[in-house]
């Protein structure tokens, strides 16, 4: 059920009450009709009866009108109301239309039967004002319940008013014309008053708009209209009434009664007048003294605004002040975290238990703990660290810096990751402290040192080793070898240091470019380093030269082992830039402590083993020997004594004759060179030229032979001897010489001498190496003119048809074939092979070393062409050659004849 609210509208109040009374009027009609009882509705005595459908119409606007006041918002309340409202609406409009259209739908007598009464032409219908009434409120409580602001609502309530009120005064001054109307039915008292209530309520029900509102209104206008209104309607209707009751009853006059009417007209609108003039004054001076008063509060109100002005401007101001201090620590704050942020050293701070407080992005990068993660827990948790060599945890930097109140710096330690990875770091602790000087926590600063330790573990490492194979190089060699050396003399065991020389390696370089040869290099550094124990050491000292020492050996058989087996593996061809090369090396060995007890014997011992190596024909292992140190010794002793001599001019050149056995002339001359000490001394070349050519010296000696040779044949001829060709050696070194073919070149268009007079030895071994190369060489020389010989043939087996293949005009047999054909048979049979050999490769043969006349004879039967030797001339000093041989040409000659002839020696 609806709850009124506690504050109700007392206009609405007053509709209620008005609803309830004409719905009860309503009521009474009913039932009056429906018991019979008459005077239930006439209500008023004598008046005339009310139709059952004026009650039933009333109870509907009744109805809805309490429906509207007292459930304003309920949509039901609307629904129902306008239901109620159209009803009665339509009730009335049908009866106008039975009136208007003289048509009887059966509504009148629908509910209750009236009978005829006399001047009533529709029994039961109610009157066409009393229809027109319920039109007109109808549509104004339908219009009110849907939107109690129209304007339409007052229009049509007003109208329906003004009906109301026709009918009512007609009563009152008993003027029939006034309700009824002939035909058109007669308006009942009670109706009229009841209907005109219902408009009162339905003007209450909207008290704020239209002309209600002037009325409900609070201001002076409101006030008048209150107390004036219901005077100026009621004053003149009472005062008049009672005038005309005065004159019935006989009090009075007409003329008195109206002078009493006006007086008392007069009196009683002055006394409402004055009354509401009273009411409003004091209404006035109700205002003034509440505007004084509120005049009053407004001062104080503004003094209470200054006042919280002025607190709010001093708020202002510390405010203002405040936030300027929050910015600068915010600021300061800021730049303290950027700071900490941007930084590349770690940064963590601890409380005084030790307990990780803060750390930076760097720190969380290098620890892998995030700052929450970290926060709380203990340093030693977060903070590992190791010694970078020991690997043993370090002592807690943290807690010894709070406890000696002193600055920790740890340096070469590793950071431990929580990922278990480490990192080289170099840390300083501090404590921190309040502004009391109590120690507070710490702070740790340590940063990331890996990459300078990579460098300088990279430049130890450049340091010592090779920069072309990796190897070691001589400085951690020389380390490695003290430290085996030490160990071998404290354990009295043995170490074996093996010196390796590449034989020809500078061949490579020069034929094949440098590229290819620090490929090779690094091949056979390789191959070196799959030939010996992890624990050994395999080094490169420069160039070609490789070290390798053994850290134990049994004996030297392991050693041997060891160094055939390198041999074995550098010897296997190498295939580079589609080039297959081979090469061999000589190896030297040096035994800890047999051949030394220090590292410079060690080395100097096995370096000297190698010269021996070398000296053997190259490709083997030599061990160091006691002789061998002597060689060494007189080796190095005579190279030293070479540079002088070349320096100090102290070489010269002899020559051998050459002779035709056909015709027992001279026919050219082998020139050889000699070493004259100031001793008058002189040294074969036999001991000094290997010396030369290990030594490199060999290249400068060569080129002064040439020259030499070269400008002493041009000076004979210019001499005006017969031209003949000299014959030079030229050693395997000077061969392989780049610039070979361009000195020949050179010597020729120096000394001015025709190529056609210059002849090449080349040993048979120096032609059977590299032999593309050799007879590409050899091409060249024949192709400028120069006349080529082999040397020592015989002794390095060449074959026949690799014979063939060289470009040569000479073959010269061994002396030592030579010297044995008397005593060999062997060696008679071999000469006498080369001989024929010679003769089908359509090849000169020249036997040197011959001695005797045996040797000569054994020879010429064989059909060899030249011989030179002892037998005809030892090599004389060119002065001497010229006297015996060429200026003495002829006689020369001649004893040449007699000596072939008579076989008589020289
Ligand atoms: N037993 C004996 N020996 C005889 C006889 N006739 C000549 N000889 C010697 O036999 C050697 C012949 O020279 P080679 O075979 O080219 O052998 C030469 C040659 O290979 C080399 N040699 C000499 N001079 C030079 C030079 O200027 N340059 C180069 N690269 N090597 C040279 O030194 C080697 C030795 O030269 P030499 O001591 O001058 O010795 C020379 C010569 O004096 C003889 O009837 N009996």
């Amino acid at each position: 059920m609806h709850q009124p609210d506690r504050e109700q509208n007392p206009y609405d109040s007053y509709a209620q009450i008005v609803s309830i009374i004409a719905a009860m009027v309503g009521l009474s009609i009913i039932i009056g009709w429906m018991s019979g009882t008459r005077v239930l509705t006439s209500l008023i005595p004598g008046s005339w009866t009310m139709k059952f459908n004026s009650g039933a119409g009333m109870i509907l606007l009744s109805i809805s009108l309490y429906l509207i006041v007292s459930y304003r918002g309920r949509r039901w309340a609307v629904l129902a109301a306008s239901a109620a409202a159209l009803s009665s609406a339509a009730l009335g409009a049908l009866t106008l239309f039975e009136y208007a259209a003289s048509v009887d739908f059966g509504i009148d007598q629908f509910f209750a039967r009236e009978a005829d009464p006399s001047g009533v032409h529709h029994p039961g219908r109610m009157a066409a004002i009393a229809a027109t009434l319920f039109v007109l409120m109808g549509g104004a409580q339908w219009l009110l319940a849907r939107n109690a602001r129209s304007r339409w609502v007052e229009g049509l309530t007003l109208v329906a008013m003004f009906n109301a009120m026709v009918p009512a005064i007609g009563y009152l001054y008993g003027k029939a014309s006034l309700y009824h109307i002939p035909y058109y039915g007669t308006m009942a008292l009670p109706s009229a008053l009841a209907m005109l209530m219902l408009c009162t309520g339905i003007l209450a029900a909207r008290p704020h708009s239209g002309l209600m509102a002037l009325i409900t209104n609070r201001n002076a206008g409101g006030v008048t209209a209150r107390r004036l209104l219901p005077g100026a309607i009621l004053v003149p209707l009472v005062l008049d009434r009672l005038q005309y009751w005065g004159q019935q009853v006989g009090w009075f006059d007409a003329t008195l009664g109206s002078v009493l009417f006006t007086l008392s007209t007069i009196v009683l609108f002055t006394i409402l007048v004055g009354w509401t003039a009273f009411l409003l004054t004091r209404i006035d001076l109700q205002r003034d003294h509440a505007e004084a008063a509120l005049q009053d509060s407004l001062r104080d109100q503004e003094q209470h605004v200054q006042a919280l002005s002025d607190a709010n401007a001093r708020l202002h101001n510390e405010i203002a002040v405040r936030r300027q201090a929050e910015d600068s620590l915010f600021h300061e704050h800021e730049r303290s975290e950027v700071t900490l942020n941007s930084i590349g050293d770690g940064v963590i701070t601890t409380d005084a238990h030790g307990d990780v407080r803060y750390l930076n992005p760097a720190a969380e990068r290098m620890t892998g703990w995030s700052n929450a993660e970290a926060s709380g827990k203990p340093i030693g948790d977060v903070f590992c660290i190791i010694d970078a060599i020991s690997r043993q945890p370090l002592e807690r930097p943290v807690e010894e810096a709070m406890q000696q109140n002193a600055v920790r710096v740890v340096t070469d330690c590793l950071l431990v990751n929580r990922d278990g990875s480490e990192l080289a770091i170099n840390d300083s602790c501090a404590p921190m402290r309040d502004r009391e000087g109590r120690i507070i926590g710490a702070v740790l600063v340590f940063h990331d040192v890996s990459a300078m330790r990579d460098m300088s573990q990279r430049m130890a490492y450049l340091a010592q080793h090779d920069y072309l194979t990796g190897l070691p190089n001589r400085f951690l060699l020389n380390d490695r070898l003290a430290q085996a050396i030490a160990l071998a003399l404290r354990h009295g065991k043995r170490a074996a240091l093996m010196f390796l020389d590449l034989d020809r390696f500078k061949h490579v370089n020069d034929t094949l470019g440098h590229v290819i040869g620090d490929l090779l290099l690094k091949q056979i550094a390789a191959r070196l380093k799959d030939c010996v124990r992890e624990c050994d050491t395999v080094s490169r000292q420069g160039g070609d030269e490789f070290v390798i020492l053994l850290q134990e050996v049994a004996d030297t058989i392991g050693a041997a082992r060891v160094a055939a087996h390198i041999l074995e593996a550098i010897g296997k061809p190498y295939f580079i830039d589609d080039h297959e090369i081979h090469i061999s090396g000589s190896i030297g060995i040096s035994i800890c402590p047999e051949d030394g007890e220090d590292s410079e014997t060690i080395i100097k011992h096995a370096d000297a083993a190698m010269y021996q190596a070398k000296a053997e024909g190259r490709n083997n292992y030599q061990f160091f020997t006691r002789n061998i140190s002597e060689r060494a010794i007189k080796r190095f002793a005579m190279e030293g004594n070479l540079r002088r001599a070349i320096a100090r001019d102290e070489s010269a050149l002899y020559y051998q004759p050459k002779i035709e056995i056909a015709t027992g002339r001279v026919i050219g001359a082998e020139a050889l060179l000699r070493w004259q000490l100031q001793s008058s001394e002189i040294i074969s070349p036999a001991q000094f030229i290997p010396v030369a050519e290990e030594s490199g010296l060999i290249i400068p000696i060569g080129e002064w032979v040439l020259r030499q040779a070269c400008r002493q044949n041009r000076a004979w001829q210019e001499a005006g001897y017969p031209a003949m060709p000299v014959a030079v050696n030229v050693s395997a070194v000077q061969f392989r010489d780049k610039h070979f073919l361009e000195l020949v070149s050179r010597v020729l268009q120096e000394t001015g001498l025709d190529p056609s007079n210059l002849e090449l030895e080349l040993t048979e071994s120096v032609t059977m190496q590299e032999v593309d190369t050799t007879i590409g060489l050899m091409r060249s020389i024949k192709d400028m003119g120069i006349s080529l010989s082999i040397d020592d043939f015989g002794t390095g087996y060449s074959s026949f048809s690799y014979l063939r293949r060289l470009p040569i005009d000479t073959l010269k047999i061994d002396k030592s074939f030579v010297q044995d054909i008397a005593t060999d048979p062997d060696g008679a049979a071999i000469v006498s092979a080369i001989i024929s050999m010679a003769k089908i490769l359509k090849q000169k043969v020249i036997a040197e070393g011959v001695e005797t006349p045996a040797q000569y004879e054994f020879l010429r039967q064989q059909g060899c062409d030249q011989i030179q030797g002892y037998y005809f001339s030892e090599p004389l000093p060119a002065e001497e050659f010229e006297a015996r041989f060429l200026r003495e040409q002829v006689a020369g000659m001649a004893q040449a004849e007699r000596l072939i002839g008579g076989g008589a020696r020289h």
